[in-house]
């Protein structure tokens, strides 16, 4: 019996076994956070925020290959410091950030330059609490849409403020973006080898001229780090056990 030919893939997606790649971000100095260092090295049940998510993504069953952290260019020795105390033998490269979030990737993205084809992940380094489940779904996904990231429907009513007022907005056509935002690698290097706009909040806004992304279901509790009512939630999730 003769076999079947395999499933042709798109043009411009990966081949089926291209490895799974991840940038962490955590170049970023934390100012709403208000701390007194950035709030990727506050302590999240006595470890390091950023420690939390390294291990996330260090989960053999999501098999990524290569992880870069991305830090920002004076924090270096603070994290190399932290690693040693905190016994981390977790591979992963270190790469010094730029002044925006943009900037950051961008370096993290270099880091990668060996890899012709793969999948990577974008992910901020201070969602420590972002669950196997939400990261499988954004590399399924990128493998067959080549643009993927993570998104929840607002909880809230939303309105529109402008100088006449506030308008309500039909919530159920927003989304509010989460990380990973994950891509088939050379689509990334072309979307940021364009330059940077003041909208370019996250990765999905970079690619949008050039591809499709297609949002996959996010998780309430993965939430960003950002202001220190967020860091005794993440204390709380964890505590209980609910945080994936
Ligand atoms: N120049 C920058 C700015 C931000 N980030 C990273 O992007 C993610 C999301 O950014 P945000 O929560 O805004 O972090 P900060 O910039 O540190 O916080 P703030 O805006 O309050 O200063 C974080 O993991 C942050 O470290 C980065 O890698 N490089
Ligand atoms: C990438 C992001 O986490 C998606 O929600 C977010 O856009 C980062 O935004 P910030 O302005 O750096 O907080």
């Amino acid at each position: 019996m003769k076999t079947p030919p395999l499933p042709r893939q798109a043009p411009g997606l990966p081949s089926l076994n291209a490895p799974r790649l991840a940038i962490l971000v955590a170049g970023g100095s934390g100012t709403r956070m208000g701390a007194d260092r950035p709030k990727q090295f506050l302590l999240l049940r006595g470890e390091p925020v950023l420690l939390h998510t390294l291990r996330r993504f260090a989960d053999p069953a999501l098999r990524v290959a290569e992880m870069v952290v991305v830090l920002p260019k004076d924090q270096l020795t603070t994290w190399q410091a932290l690693c040693a105390e905190f016994a981390v033998t977790i591979p992963h490269r270190l790469v010094a950030g730029g002044g925006t979030r943009w900037a950051s990737v961008k370096a993290g993205l270099a880091a990668l330059v060996a890899y012709p084809e793969g999948l990577v992940a974008v992910h901020d380094g201070v969602r420590p609490l972002v669950s196997r489940a939400v990261v499988e779904r954004t590399y399924a996904a990128a493998a067959t849409h080549a643009a993927a990231a993570a998104a929840v429907l607002p909880k809230d009513s939303v309105r529109l403020v402008s100088p006449h007022g506030s308008a309500a907005q039909n919530r159920s056509r927003l989304r509010l973006m989460q990380t990973p935002q994950t891509f088939e690698i050379d689509l990334l290097r072309r979307a940021y080898a364009m330059p940077e706009l003041a909208n370019f909040t996250d990765d999905a806004t970079v690619v949008d001229d050039l591809c499709r992304v297609q949002l996959v279901e996010g998780d309430y509790r993965n939430l960003k780090i950002t202001t220190p009512e967020d860091l005794l939630v993440a204390e709380a999730l964890l505590s209980s056990g609910s945080a994936g």
